[in-house]
């Protein structure tokens, strides 16, 4: 299965909220909003913490997936730009 970078998700994700695409949960997710979306942030960062200390390595890779997608739907969420965001790294 090919790789999918955090660069490549977000572009794939801001083309889909451009378009509206049909049977997105990302477009979705953008209806609902901010509020919707922050919560579901703070919800994957506690399952990544809660898998870190109990469910082992392949858990944890996961729920982190999903914490980085839902940094992602915020992102578009607040029109963020993935520079806007490096460049406090
Ligand atoms: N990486 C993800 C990804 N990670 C998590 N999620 C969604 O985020 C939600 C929260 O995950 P949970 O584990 O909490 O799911 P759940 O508790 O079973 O379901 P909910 O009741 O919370 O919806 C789920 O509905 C997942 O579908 C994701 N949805 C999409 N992607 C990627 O985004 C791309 C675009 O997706 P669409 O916009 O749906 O086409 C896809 O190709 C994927 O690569």
């Amino acid at each position: 299965m090919p790789v999918k970078t955090f660069d490549e998700l977000f572009a794939e994700l801001a083309a889909k909220a451009e378009a509206g695409t049909p049977g997105s949960g990302t477009v979705a997710a953008l209806e609902k909003g901010v509020h919707f979306i922050g919560k579901k942030v703070v919800e994957e960062a506690a399952e990544s913490w809660m898998a870190a200390e109990h469910e082992g390595p392949e858990r944890t890779a996961e729920e982190l997936s999903q914490l980085l997608y839902q940094v992602q739907c915020l992102m578009l969420a607040t029109g963020l730009s993935l520079e806007d965001v490096y460049r406090h790294l």
